[in-house]
């Protein structure tokens, strides 16, 4: 059988540098409902605002990490997509973005045009959050509804507390580890905390956003909190390399706008790392499976300046998993039983 496919789908990045294709990249990412969660005209006007002046500066920082090849979450995404061809025996692997290109409409559209039955989704994010593992599931079903494609999917849920994840995870970081450091960071992508509270207010009207740990947290609220789910990424990663609590930490990074997002803040992290003595830390970020943006420029460069001004001497960013051959069979793997419905 050779008519299953399986579908990789990533944030996406800007076609190019230009200030005009950062500022339509981030208009698309920025007036998807589950990012910006506000009725229309309310999201209209904030991302209007916020695409003043931030469509420079990121175009900024794009061009600071960018690859002759292109944008290296795409291309990077490209290896990953190449590397599990030969793992995937049942079909084409197809790789796909959920805002710019490849878009999710023009991989479905491709794959049912050649004779594709069925389609495992692979969103690929760790942790559930609304703005990333939803709306590529909704933009999925969208496709599918508007084009009556005839495909059945099953979707691949988050993976955070999976082993096969975790070893990949912890073969990525062997080598940093068994250097010296004082302090390895984990420093996840943040999410405002209204878009937890929303989601686990009927569960739990007192749900702890502020708590070190994941312990206690009840299975329904885990499912559908971020914050809880990075957590207990970090607390079985430090368990399986071995680390003992004051080794290491979590933080949230990216805050975006005026609300409030999940805390520890990562700038403020590894400002009190710095003044706290630390001279060596590790950062890494397990909310991206590719690195980006996000781990190149804000953590590796702006980061690392931060750190060193306060103090520190040396912060060594350990890269995603990107297309290392554990995470390319651990992918397999989680593909292989992905189960969820769409
Ligand atoms: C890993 C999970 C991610 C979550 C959760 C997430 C939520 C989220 N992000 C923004 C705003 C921005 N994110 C940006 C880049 C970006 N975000 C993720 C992942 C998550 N985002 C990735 C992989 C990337 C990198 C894209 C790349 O091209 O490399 C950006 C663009 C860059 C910038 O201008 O800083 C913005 C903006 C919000 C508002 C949000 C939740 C509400
Ligand atoms: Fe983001
Ligand atoms: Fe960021």
């Amino acid at each position: 059988m050779t008519d299953h496919a399986l579908l990789l789908v990533n944030l996406g990045s800007p076609a190019s540098t230009d200030v005009a294709d950062v500022r339509r990249y981030l208009d698309q990412f920025l007036m998807d409902p589950y990012v910006v969660d506000l009725p229309w005209p309310l999201r209209r006007l904030l991302v209007s605002l916020i695409l003043l002046k931030r469509p420079a500066q990121s175009a900024h920082a794009y061009a600071s990490i960018w690859w002759p090849e292109g944008s290296p979450l795409i291309v990077i995404s490209r290896q990953l997509q190449e590397a599990m061809r030969s793992h995937w025996p049942h079909g084409p692997v197809e790789l796909a973005m959920r805002y710019g290109e490849p878009s999710i409409e023009r991989a479905l559209l491709g794959l049912a045009g050649q004779g594709v039955k069925r389609v495992t989704l692979a969103p690929l994010y760790p942790q559930f959050a609304e703005s990333t593992t939803t709306t590529a599931i909704a933009e999925v079903r969208r496709v599918i509804e508007a084009r009556s494609l005839p495909l059945e999917v099953s979707v691949l849920p988050p993976f955070y507390d999976q082993p096969e994840y975790l070893d990949a995870l912890a073969a990525s970081a062997r080598t940093y580890l068994a250097e010296d450091f004082d302090h390895l960071l984990l420093s996840f992508h943040g999410l405002p905390e209204r878009h937890i509270r929303k989601l686990v207010k009927p569960l739990d009207a007192h749900h702890d956003l502020r708590s070190a740990s994941s312990h206690g947290v009840r299975p329904e609220v885990l499912a559908l909190c971020y914050r809880s789910q990075c957590l207990r990424t970090a607390e079985l990663f430090a368990e399986r390399v071995g680390l003992r609590p004051e080794q290491w930490s979590v933080s949230f990074q990216s805050r975006l706008g005026r609300d409030k997002w999940i805390e520890p803040y990562t700038e403020a992290r590894l400002d009190e790392l710095a003044r706290q003595g630390a001279k060596k830390v590790l950062v890494m970020c397990p909310a991206f499976v590719a690195d980006c943006i996000e781990t190149l420029e804000e953590i590796g460069m702006r980061g690392r300046e931060q750190f060193e001004e306060a103090g520190g001497e040396q912060l060594q960013l350990i890269p995603c998993l990107n297309s290392q051959a554990g995470w390319v069979s651990a992918l397999a793997r989680l593909a292989e039983r992905a189960d969820g419905e769409l």
